[in-house]
This record gives C-alpha cells, structure tokens and sequence, in this order.
C-alpha cells in the first residue's frame, strides 16, 4: 500500500495534517476533537464475538458434551424425560463453570498486556511534554532521542543521526538511517527512510517527526490484526499440560471403555452404562487443567505486578523458579544511585578531607587553590541541569539538579563550597559525552579566548592523559611515576570504604592535562537488598555483580552487601573478582572457569555481559540478567530472563527484556522469583488434587463394575464431582499464597517434570484412601441388597467430602495445613463453602433431591462421613510430619537451627 506522505515534503505534511513543524498542535479543543475522531493510540480491538456466542459455542466444541447429548436424547426417547432433564442440567452446569473459568483466563490475559503503558515525549504549544503514548493523535509533534520506542507511524522532519531499528516489523536487523527528504509513495515498508513506524526502536541519535496514522492505523497494527488470528503461543508448562490432559484422557477412554463393555456383559441397562461412561469420562479427564494453570500464572503476574515486577511474557513466570543465577549491575540497582561527594583528594595531601553530610553550605574547610581547580573542572565537565519541572525528577532526591547522578553529586559539592555554577561564563566548543564504554567526559571549553579541555572520569582514563598535576597551592609540576603511585594509593584507599572515585583535570594541550585531584562518591546500598541477597543465596541462587565501576569498589559494595566474598581484599580481588580487560584476555574455557567463580565482574563495558551471560549458560546455569541501556539490549535477550529497569531504563532495554521493575530495585527481584518458585509448587498441588480425585473416581466405579456391584454413583453425581474436581476449589489452590519456605528450596532444574515419582505416590495414596473408605461405606449401607437414595447419597457426600479434606491438604506439598492456617487462602475458603452449601442443596432441596435422586441425611450420618472422610488429611498430616521428622524438607527454622 502507498503512503501519500512518502512523498510530502515536511512542509506538505505540516499543511496537510493542519500542525507546525516547530510548536507542533497548539489548540486544546482541536486536539481533542482529533481524538474523538481517531481514537486512543492503541491497538485494544473489541472482540468481534458476543459472550453469548462464545457461551452457545462451549456446547458443541467438545465431542464429551456432545455425546451427553445423545444420552439425554435417547432418554427422552425412551420416555425417561426425568432422566433427560437431569442430564441437560448437569451438562448446563458443567459448561458455565467451564466457560466462566475460560472466561476468566482470558480477560486476566488481556489484563496483562496493560501492564506496562509506553510513554513519549510530544511537543504541543511548543512546550515539550511527557505523556502516554495513547493519547497522540495524526499532527502532534513528536520527539524522539535514542533508546526510544516509536510511539506511532511518523513522518519525520528532523534527523540527526537517527537510526531506528525495525526489525519487529520488517525482520531486517541492521538499523535503518532515516532522513527528512521526500521520497516516492510507493516504497516498500523496509525502504521508507523518511518514516518511522510504531513499535520500533530508536538505536542511534535523535530526531523529531510528526504523527501521520495512530493506532490500528498503523503499519504495526495492521500486522497486529493479521497476527492476532494466529493461535497465542504457548509456555512450555502449558503444553506440557495439554501433553498430559490427552495422556490422562487416553488412560481415561480405555478404562471407561472396558467398565462399559463389562458393565454391559454383566447385563447392567445399556443406557445406563453409557451414561455413566460418558459422565466418567466428563469427569475423570482433567479438561480444566490446562486452563487453571493459564489463570494461575496470569493470575501470578498481575500479583507480581502489584510487587512491582512486570512479567512481559508468560513462560518467564515458570522460568523465574528455575533462575539460579542473578548478574546484577551495581549502580541503580543494588546501590541507590543518589550520589554525594563525602571526600576530596588533591595531590600533596596526606589524608583526603572529608565533607561532612548534611544541607548546609557553610562549614568550615578551608578551600586550598589546588581544591579550587579540582572543584572547577567538575562543574565545566558537567551535563546536569536544574529541573525546570519537578514533577519530572524520576530520581526521589530532593536536589534541584537532574542529569547523571554522579554529574548532580559534583554539581552539589561545587554550591557547597560557594563555587555557582561557572558554566555560563566558559562558552563550550565540544564535547565528549560520557557512557559506560568511554568512562569518562571531556568537554573544550573557550575562556578569555583560550581553549582549554576539561575533564572527569573513571582515574585510569584520566590519569593516561595527563602529564602534570597541581598541589594544594595550585603550583604546577610533572607527574612522575612516584607521585602517579601515590595518587593510586590514595585512590585504593578510598575505594576500599566503598567509594566510586571520579578524577578531574584540565589543561590547553590535549594529551598532556594537569591533574586536579579525585572526589570520593557515595552511593548507599538500597533498603533490603542484603536481606534480598541473602535469602536468594540460601535459595540456592547464585548472585554476581557486573559493574562499570572500579574492582576495588566494587568488592567493597559486594561485600557490605553480604555477597559471596573473602574477607581478604586480596584474596577477594584476586580469586573472586575480574575487570572486563582482563576478561578480554581469556579464551572460552578460562572464561568458563572464571564465570563458575567469579563474584564480581568490575570496569566491564556492556559487550561483556554477554560474554558472561554465554559462558554461564553453557556451564548450564539458567541466568536473570539486569540491565538499563541500549547497549544491554543484546545481554536482555540473550539472558533465560532479562530484567529492565521500568525508571531509568530505555524503551529499548525494555522491549528486549522479559520483566521490567518499576521501582529498579534488587529486592524486587527476590519477590518475583518467589513468586515464580511459589506459583510453580500451586501448579503441583492442583495437579495433586485433580489427579487423586480423578483416579479414585475413575476406580471406585472400576471396581463396582469388576465386582459386578451396582454403580456406587450415579451419572449426575459424577457430574458434580466434575465440577468441584475441575472448579473453584482447584483453581483456588492456585492462588495459595507463596510459602515462606519457598526459597529455602533449591531452584528446579531447566527442564524438571511436573510430575514427580513423590507426586504420583501422595495420588495413589490419597485415591486408594478415598476408594476404600467409600467403597466400605457404599458394602455398609447397601447390606439390604437393594441399593436406595440413602446408600447412594451416603456414598456421594461420602467421596465430596472427601475431595474438599484432600483439598485443604494438597495446599502445600509439605507443610501441615495447621501451620498454613486453616483459614488462610480466602479464595478456597469461598469455594470449599460454596461447593458445601452445594452439596447441602443437593441433598436437602427437594427439586435437586429428585434430579440427583438422594435423600436428605441425619446429622449423625453428616459426623460420621465427617469422621471418616477427615481420614485423608490425617494421613497425610503424617506424612508431612515424617518428612520434617527425617529432614526431607528444609525449613527456615531448620536452617536457622542448623547455622547456628
Ligand atoms: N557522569 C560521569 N562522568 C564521568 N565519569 C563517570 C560518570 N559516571 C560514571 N563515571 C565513571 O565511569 C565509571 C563507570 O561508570 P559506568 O556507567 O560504566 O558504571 P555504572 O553503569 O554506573 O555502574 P553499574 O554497571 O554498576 O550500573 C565510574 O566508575 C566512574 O568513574
Ligand atoms: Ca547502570
């Protein structure tokens, strides 16, 4: 399809779309009205389908319901209109409680891609202004800048540099340059440099354009639509429980076909047998699974959500359980990024002077001249601005100042030494910006008509330029090796403590400047993160720090922070800790033997984190990986899970990972990986209430019909089996809240099956106690020989009771539900209530009584099941108990005890 504006000039497009290439759309009302037009700038469709349809549609998609059908309709034939009516409720029944569950899935999907709302910044009445992306309409003028995502379809009007990557839309990975000169109309999307599209990404320089189409009028969202057709992919979890619902279902089918056949040869009611069949097989195929594990990970993720993290993609949530490395950078994400000056070093001192904390600017240090110029060059190289709007600050400091934090520590220790901001009377001729690989700024400034560099960075980097340096009277001499030594000693001295140093100089000839000195930054660990750390390591995960800053430094936070290191600086540094050089040395297996030990990768450059992440993954690690810029996009992706930072993080290292944190910090972390380890052991314990239910079932009928006993249960009971096996309370064990002891437990292995050999027992042993218990019942009451409504109800309350204490103990695979709360899971509260107030109805409600066929029961008769049925959550009691007993299960109490 052609595109007019290919071939506009930006001037054209400007009068076409009725905006300005400079302020952009001015008049609020006629924004408005754009947006009346146009719509959100989204890609939310209605669902074409009315819920009505989507309900009808439940009864005939599947072949089980269907073959009801046929029961109900040969009963009629038959005259048994009773029958009929029973039959065409329980499928009625059946049906909703499905459908209301697939309902339910799919709205807290949709709730899922809400989570994270792109923002962009629009200039409107000239004023340049940070909004949500939805709110654009065609003529508002957008500005764009590296690491950004392209809010809409643009026509752009300035370009500097700008390179956007499409390759979500069109595949191509290389970045395309883009310009602002018209082109022909009909150029393939691929080839249109003078437009930017929605959803891709800015990955070199900035640049300005104007939206041309919005929303579902969009490049991406045409290809949104086509896409959506297509079937949603699934996680592996959720094939591999598609793989066992039609494993169970093909069990299933063969031991129903031969209690039909059997039950046939016996002489039973054909009609009746195949009733019970189809009910059986209604009931004994676990059709719910697959979508109770669906709500239960959305479910999972929107509860992350509210911990602020934001899983972008589902599978991750399984995979969050199974991390059991973590490579965090330093800076923002383990520290708080708020930075402030504590020392000052200028060669000739014997100590640095300390800066005391606190607001107040006047105190008593005396200012040398060497300070002077130390202090100058730090505020001339500096790119921090004073905040024109506060509302924009995305750091929670108090400061006037916005840029990069160590520019604002800088900037602030300047005022406090009275030195205002010299910027304005020293015009700057160039720059070099700071970034992580370069790791240091320079600016050329002009003074009184002489051009003089400035510069501040990490030490090495400036020290390799300089030749001279000034003592504290501002007298200057040659570097020499000796005074180079002791400038590195005091450096060393002060990164132990933990500080991140920054040196500074200046001078007219490039590569010989004078060193001033070094400042000493602090930047405070953030709250909870050595708790974090620490609980992830007994967890068994393994936590590395990959950081620009020095290795001294580095070591010094690792430690304060509780990780893994020596307490020897030496030892540490050398056998624990790694600079990027040195990790550019090796070949791929020494790296692979440093990653297996290394707790601290230091001055590395964003290239090495993919070096790292690689070497980790093929020592079979599965490896989080955190990460802000454009830069780490690649390590993102690369990484088992990619961790964005939702403040300070780019569009771009955003789109490339699979969580974002919305308050960047580490501790975040831990809370989603519990959240991963909890929700993956709730997908165990479901299964282990399906599964028993389903098996005890599928046997008791087995073996009445082996016997050639008359059937135990009748269809209809089934049936109301079915939906409290298959419904609320199942899916209410998936929300069970995550266990303290969670993280105790080691992380599961990559590929671990759902269903283990101890799983597969605690089933087999929970069924074997509910068909003895009922079969004993059902031999008990039907001693007359005739089997009544009596025997039949008794047996029925007899296995849903059963199925609600097997319930309350499948809540935690381990741990005695007294230690649980027996209370405590509010969602199962409800729906065991809700299913007994069921089955009170059931037995005690005339209509149903006749539908059911039972009978109402005395109260003893209530005790008695009561009694007997509570058998299962004993045993099992027990079983949880031995455990503990023989140290199967590792608790925080344990562990607690055992460290001491
Ligand atoms: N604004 C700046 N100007 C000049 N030099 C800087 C600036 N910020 C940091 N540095 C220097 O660059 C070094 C490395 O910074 P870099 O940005 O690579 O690490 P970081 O990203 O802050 O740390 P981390 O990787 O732990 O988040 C610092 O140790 C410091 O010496
Ligand atoms: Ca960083």
């Amino acid at each position: 399809m052609s595109n007019p504006y290919l071939s506009y000039t930006t001037e054209q497009t400007c009068t076409d779309l009725e905006t300005d290439v400079h302020v952009g759309l001015s008049n609020i009302q006629d924004i408005a009205k754009r947006h009346t037009v146009y719509g959100d700038n989204d890609l939310a469709v209605d669902d074409d389908e009315s819920i009505v349809v989507q309900f009808l549609k439940q009864f005939i998609q599947d072949p089980l319901i269907l073959l009801l059908f046929a029961s109900a309709a040969i009963s009629i034939l038959l005259g048994n209109i009773d029958d009929a009516f029973s039959i065409a409720l329980a499928i009625f029944i059946v049906v909703t409680v499905g459908f209301v569950q697939e309902y339910r899935s799919e709205k807290s999907l949709e709730a899922l891609n809400n989570l994270v709302p792109h923002y962009c910044n629009v200039i409107r009445s000239g004023v340049s202004q940070h909004v949500v992306a939805t709110k654009l309409v065609p003529g508002d003028l957008i500005s764009l800048q590296i690491g950004d995502r392209v809010p809409a379809d643009l026509r752009i009007v300035d370009a500097v540099e700008f390179e956007v990557d499409e390759s979500n839309l069109t595949g191509e990975t290389n970045p395309r340059k883009k310009t602002t000169e018209p082109l022909m109309s009909n150029l393939p999307l691929g080839e249109r440099n003078n437009m930017a599209f929605m959803g891709t990404l800015v990955r070199h320089g900035h640049g300005r354009g104007i939206v041309v189409a919005t929303g579902a009028d969009t490049e991406f969202g045409r290809v949104f639509l086509t896409m959506r057709e297509t079937e949603k992919p699934k996680t592996p979890l959720q094939n591999s429980m598609d793989h066992l619902g039609k494993q169970l279902s093909a069990i299933s089918i063969a031991g129903i076909a031969i209690i039909v056949l059997v039950g046939f040869f016996q002489g039973k009611k054909w009609l009746e047998m195949l009733t019970i069949g189809v009910s059986l097989a209604v009931a004994a195929i676990p059709e719910g699974l697959p979508i109770i594990v669906t709500v239960t990970l959305a479910l999972g993720v929107l509860r992350m959500s509210k911990k602020r993290a934001i899983v972008r993609r589902l599978p991750s949530v399984e995979t969050l359980g199974s991390v059991n490395v973590i490579c965090s950078d330093k800076t923002g994400t383990l520290t708080m990024n708020h930075m402030t000056v504590t020392k000052m070093y200028t060669p000739g001192m014997t100590t640095p002077c300390i800066i005391p904390d606190g607001d107040h600017l006047d105190f008593s240090i005396e200012k040398t001249v060497g300070m002077n110029k130390l202090l100058l060059s730090a505020a001339l190289c500096n790119n921090s601005k004073r905040h024109v709007n506060k509302s924009d600050a995305i750091l929670d400091t108090t400061s006037p100042w916005a840029g990069f934090p160590v520019d604002v520590a800088l900037i602030e220790c300047c005022e406090r030494f009275g030195l205002n901001d010299p910027r304005g009377s020293y015009s700057r001729l160039s720059e070099m910006p700071f970034n992580s690989e370069r790791k240091y700024m320079s600016v050329i400034t002009n003074f009184n008509s002489t051009k003089t560099t400035f510069m501040k960075g990490a030490m090495d980097h400036v020290l390799k330029s300089c030749a001279y340096y000034t003592d504290s009277a501002g007298v200057q001499h040659e570097l020499t090796p000796s005074i180079r030594d002791e400038i590195r000693s005091h450096e060393m001295d002060m990164a132990k403590t933990g500080l991140r140093i920054i040196a500074a100089a200046s001078g007219i000839i490039p590569n010989k400047l004078v060193f001033h000195g070094l400042f000493g930054i602090n930047d405070p660990p953030r709250p909870y993160v050595r708790e974090s750390i620490q609980q992830l390591m007994t967890g068994g995960v393994r936590i590395i720090m990959i950081t620009g800053d020095s290795i001294v430094t580095a070591v010094s936070v690792a430690r304060a922070l509780g990780m893994a290191l020596p307490s020897s600086d030496q030892d540490a540094i050398q056998n624990y800790a790694i600079t990027g050089d040195q990790l550019d040395e090796l070949d791929d297996s020494s790296i692979r033997d440093v990653v297996s030990r290394a707790v601290v990768f230091a001055r590395t450059t964003p290239h090495h984190k993919m070096k790292i992440v690689k070497a980790l993954q093929s020592l079979g690690d599965v490896v989080a990986m955190t990460g802000d810029g454009v830069n780490d996009a690649p390590a993102l992706k690369l990484a088992d899970i990619g961790i964005a930072m939702g403040r300070q993080g780019t569009d771009v290292a955003k789109e490339a990972a699979d969580m974002i944190l919305t308050d960047d910090s580490f501790a975040t972390i831990l809370h989603a990986v519990e959240e991963g380890k909890g929700i993956f052991n709730n997908i165990r314990n479901f299964i282990t209430f399906q599964l028993s239910t389903s098996v005890a079932a599928l046997s008791l009928i087995a073996i009445s019909s082996l016997f050639g006993l008359q059937n135990p249960l009748n269809a209809m009971q089934i049936l109301w089996i079915n939906i409290l096996m298959d419904g609320p309370p199942a899916q209410s064990l998936g929300v069970e809240a995550v266990d303290d002891d969670v993280m105790m437990k080691p992380p599961r292995p990559r590929n671990a099956p759902i269903l283990t050999v101890q799983l597969l027992k605690r089933v087999l042993i929970s069924a074997f106690i509910i068909v003895l218990v009922t079969t004993l019942i059902f031999t008990v009451e039907k001693k007359d020989g005739e089997v009544t409504a009596r025997d039949t109800t008794m047996t029925f309350t007899c296995f849903v009771l059963f199925d609600m204490f097997n319930a309350l103990s499948c809540r935690s695979e381990t741990k005695s539900v007294f230690k649980l709360g027996i209370f405590s899971n509010r969602m199962f509260n409800i729906a065991v209530g809700g299913s007994l107030l069921g089955q009170a109805l059931v037995i005690y409600m005339p209509l149903f009584q006749k539908i059911f066929q039972t009978e109402a029961l005395g109260l003893k008769d209530i005790v008695t099941l009561i009694i007997y049925t509570s058998s299962v959550l004993w045993v099992d009691e027990i079983r949880k108990w031995y455990l503990h007993r023989k140290g199967l299960v590792r608790t925080k109490s344990t562990k607690i005890l055992g460290s001491v």
